[in-house]
């Protein structure tokens, strides 16, 4: 997009608020109407203490009152509409910006850094907000009072008026130069500090990490790096900004002490009046002031364009809905899910991640997906819920294509429980609100208590309005997949898409989860990735995925008589847990609940599908 695209779109913002433009630009001209009278005010005063005329400063003493008074008032009037159209501005903006973001694919997320977006949604919205208020006015304001304050030097005495005006190309020139380098220059500040930002983002969301393998030496170094390159085009702006600012005065300085010689020649001689004299000084600086501060706004305002830019970059991107949707306040009736040689990879990708998938889930089923890494597990539940659509192949509910139907109605299908609990900053409440917007606080309890999350919700300080912290990171591994299960119970949906939710959980905490899966799971079809194989042996379909492909498939009797991959698998998972078991049996007592649990008992807590 062009720069003339940005400010077009960033204009129809401010069209919104034509009245309180208008309002602006009569402050405007009042104040640099007000500047004149200024000067005009100085040359009568002067005058009036030449001739000493006392009578006359009576009137004038009155005048100037008056003109403090009406002068006051209109720097409040303009100051408070600067920074409100300037609020009023970014407000919308953000909040556009967030809708439309919301509506992004998922695809989006995968190829930009959140946060570069933060970056944009902070950074850059407060560089145009900027633009709309204090610069643009400035640039409006300047031109008109040089223009004013010319008119009235012309009148005053055109020979001095025309040696002051000599100064405008000198300035104009030392403007454009410096600010097309004042432009790259930000250009690559606002790159170092979204880099910086999306750096800060991942560290300061990861401070266990970084703390547990002792990195923060290696992240300090590298943040010094960022915040160096921030520095240093700084520092190069402050060079540029000086440079400007001194070569601007110098111009001003030599202009000013010429045109003040020869006014004082032209008032030794007697062909100007004291007063003009003086009002041709104050007159003179409201003619080159605009001149030496235009140059520092246009770079502002290309800066803040630039800004635009980035942030219209994020509207543009294609949407995957036009409006956000809304929840289905009934679950939809659902009798089966197929999939039809699916094929599917990634943009940006040349392999494929899932090939020749074919599969079919009917009521009341409960299959599991397993397989080793990288298999295209994630990627399957990831085109089930719409996220991407599949290269070849249909996916189809109830008979119906899913193409045919929009995201909102095709995401009811299925409640998700991901592996990473998906939890945000803010109350219990809203967390598990999310499953079913606008539930009440009974249905509240009564998830929480499915998911066996009742209780401990009870003993903190604020039940369920307590605040979770980042991702839920003020609660334990299992407190946050029960309260992840209690969402997707509140939510009732159809279909189960339940992506491990038992890795990495202690004994208690896992027997617990599996519980409120247990009754999450009742009366629900279930697709089920598990990574541990042990939970899965009830399942009535497994599905062995590698390689993009689902390689085997049937119940866990079948694929252990079949003594083919899944066999395979569970016998090396078997194998090592036994291991894991009897190399950690001699120390349950000092570990406590948090030991790995033998097969057995993991058999026992087995049953999930
Ligand atoms: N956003 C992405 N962009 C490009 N390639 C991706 C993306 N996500 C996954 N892949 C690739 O797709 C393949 C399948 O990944 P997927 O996450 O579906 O595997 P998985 O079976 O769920 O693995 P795991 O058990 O480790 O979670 C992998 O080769 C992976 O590198």
């Amino acid at each position: 997009m062009k720069k003339k695209g940005a400010f077009a779109r960033l204009g129809t913002y401010m069209l919104r608020h034509k009245l309180i433009y208008a309002v602006l630009l009569l402050v405007t001209v009042l104040s640099i109407m007000l500047d004149l009278t200024m000067a005009w005010f100085l040359a009568r005063i002067t005058d009036a203490a030449v001739r000493l005329d006392v009578e006359a400063f009576k009137g004038l003493a009155w005048f100037g009152v008056l003109f403090l008074i009406v002068a006051g008032l209109n720097t409040f009037l303009n100051e408070f509409l600067k920074t409100n159209i300037s609020a009023k501005i970014r407000n919308e903006l953000r909040q556009d910006m967030m809708s439309h973001t919301l509506a992004l694919p998922q695809s989006y997320f995968d190829r930009n850094h959140s946060g570069d977006l933060l970056s944009r949604f902070t950074n850059d919205n407060q560089s145009v907000g900027e633009a709309c208020g204090r610069v643009m006015m400035d640039l409006m304001r300047n031109p008109l009072l040089a223009v004013a304050s010319f008119a009235y030097l012309l009148y005053i005495n055109w020979v001095l008026a025309l040696i002051c005006l000599s100064i405008g190309p000198l300035l104009f020139l030392t403007g454009k130069v410096f600010g097309n380098a004042m432009r790259v220059n930000s250009v690559r500040v606002q790159e170092s500090m979204s880099r910086t930002t999306s750096f800060l983002n991942d560290i300061l969301g990861s401070s266990m990490v970084f703390k547990a393998f002792s990195i923060e030496r290696r992240l300090q170094k590298q943040y010094i790096d960022y915040s160096e390159s921030i520095a240093s085009g700084e520092r190069k702006k402050a060079g540029i900004e000086g440079a400007t600012g001194a070569i601007s005065s110098l111009l001003g300085n030599l202009t000013f002490l010429l045109a003040l010689v020869i006014a004082g020649w032209f008032v030794a001689n007697g062909r100007l009046e004291v007063g003009a004299m003086i009002a041709f000084i104050q007159l003179m600086n409201y003619l080159v002031g605009p001149f030496s501060v235009l140059p520092g706004l246009v770079a502002s305002m290309q800066q803040s364009l630039g800004a635009a830019e980035r942030i219209f970059e994020v509207m543009d991107a294609p949407a995957e809905v036009e409006v956000l949707p809304e929840v289905q306040a009934v679950p939809p009736e659902f009798g089966v899910l197929q999939l039809t040689n699916l094929a599917f990879g990634y943009p940006d990708s040349e392999k494929r991640s899932l090939n020749q998938i074919s599969l079919e889930l009917t009521r009341g089923q409960q299959m599991a997906v397993v397989g080793p890494s990288g298999g295209g597990k994630s990627t399957l539940f990831k085109l089930l819920l719409g996220f991407y659509t599949p290269d070849a192949g249909e996916v189809s509910i109830n008979g119906s294509p899913i193409t045919g139907m929009r995201l909102e109605q095709l995401r009811s299908y299925f409640a998700y429980v991901p592996q990473e609990s998906g939890l945000y900053t803010g109350s219990i409440r809203d967390n598990i609100e999310s499953g079913k917007p606008g539930a009440a606080d009974e249905e509240i309890m009564e998830a929480l208590r499915q998911a066996n999350a009742y209780e401990f919700v009870m003993e903190l300080p604020e039940g369920i309005h307590t605040d979770i912290g980042e991702h839920g990171s003020r609660l334990s591994g299992g407190q946050r997949q029960r309260l992840s299960i209690a969402r997707a119970m509140l939510k009732n949906a159809p279909i189960l898409l339940l992506d491990e939710a038992t890795a990495a959980l202690d004994n208690e905490s896992e027997k617990m989860v599996q519980q409120a899966i247990r009754k999450l799971m009742k009366d629900k079809t279930t697709l089920v990735i598990a990574h541990r194989l042990s939970t899965i042996q009830n399942a009535d379909i497994i599905l062995v995925m590698e390689n993009g492909e689902i390689v085997e498939r049937g119940s866990h009797e079948e694929l252990l008589t079949a003594r083919g991959r899944y066999s395979e698998l569970y016998n090396t998972q078997l194998e090592q847990e036994s291991a894991e078991e009897q190399g950690t049996s001699g120390n349950t007592e000092s570990r406590g609940s948090g030991g790995t649990e033998s097969v057995n008992q993991k058999a026992s807590v087995a049953g999930a599908v």
